[in-house]
């Protein structure tokens, strides 16, 4: 069925962009269309028939797309003034949108539905890495989420996909691609928001991959925020704070002259595999 333009949709319910909440809509359909279709292009599949969690739905832009995709969605939003128009879509899908009033970080996601689930959001920059880090970061792996696919700042994005030796590789790096495929599959010009933000944005998918053997979330975790805490500083100093770090280097051949953002993440993961 055909539904109104996303334009009329925020004029009729009169959805000012609130600043507060890090509201920048996207109205293009074609490009949330092209977002939505992401988990059929790079993995696990088409959302045909699936659970989806999005998380800040706003005036319902990419919810249509990934209703129209086929995909039974759990949205979160926090702006009450976004329910009616969100309504609306659930009576062009009917039975295909659930929307739950509230802030997503608040919320056990894992308890929202009885099987596995997609993760879709564009999210405001603070709420969308401690998102991140929380997705990434379950101590049991795989995570019931089978693929997360976020909008972020391009700048943020590029530290999530960085690769060693670059100014960009750290701590997000790391928890973006030890256990996970990581990458940037869409840039998305600032001007394609409503209002525009500063800067310009990219859409991260992540799949989840096989964890290392014997190494603890919670172990890599206090690696490599000791490393990357004084990321200018060799090994030898930067991990002296963490127990048995600088005789696990040793015991692993790792010069302990060297810095955080030479290690591979392989290296970290031997490293914390050796303190686990
Ligand atoms: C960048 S807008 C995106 C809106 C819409 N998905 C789009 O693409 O046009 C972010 C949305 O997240 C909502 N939001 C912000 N913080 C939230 C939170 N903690 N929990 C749930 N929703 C939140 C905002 O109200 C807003 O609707």
């Amino acid at each position: 069925m055909s539904l109104p333009p996303l334009r009329e949709v925020i004029a009729r319910h009169g959805l000012s962009a609130s600043k507060a909440l890090g509201q920048n809509f996207l109205l293009d359909e074609q490009l949330l269309d092209r977002i939505a279709a992401l988990p059929a292009k790079l993995g696990p599949g088409p959302l045909d028939g699936q659970d989806v969690l999005e998380i800040g739905p706003g005036p319902g832009g990419l919810t249509r797309a990934l209703l129209r995709a086929g995909a039974r969605v759990t949205a979160i939003e926090m702006d009450r003034r976004c329910l009616p128009a969100l309504a609306e879509l659930d009576e062009a899908f009917p039975g295909q949108l659930t929307v739950i009033e509230g802030d997503a970080m608040a919320i056990d996601h894992d308890s929202l539905f009885e099987g596995p689930y997609a993760v879709a959001a564009n999210l405001p920059y603070n709420v969308g890495t401690a998102l991140f880090v929380r997705w990434m970061g379950a101590e049991s792996w795989p995570p019931r989420w089978t693929s997360l696919t976020l909008m972020f700042q391009q700048e943020v994005a590029q530290r999530i996909v960085a690769a060693p030796d670059t100014g960009a590789f750290g701590r997000l790096a790391v928890l973006g691609q030890w256990r996970a495929e990581a990458r940037i599959a869409m840039k998305v010009h600032r001007s394609a928001f409503t209002p525009p933000p500063k800067v310009m944005s990219a859409v991260v998918h992540v799949t989840p991959a096989a964890a290392p053997e014997g190494v603890s979330m919670r172990v890599l975790a206090r690696v490599t925020e000791a490393a990357f805490g004084q990321r200018r500083k060799m090994l030898r100093q930067s991990l002296k704070g963490v127990p048995g770090a600088l005789e696990a280097l040793d015991a692993l051949g790792i010069d302990p002259s060297r810095r955080a953002e030479t290690l591979t993440i392989a290296e970290f993961c031997a490293v914390a595999h050796a303190l686990s």
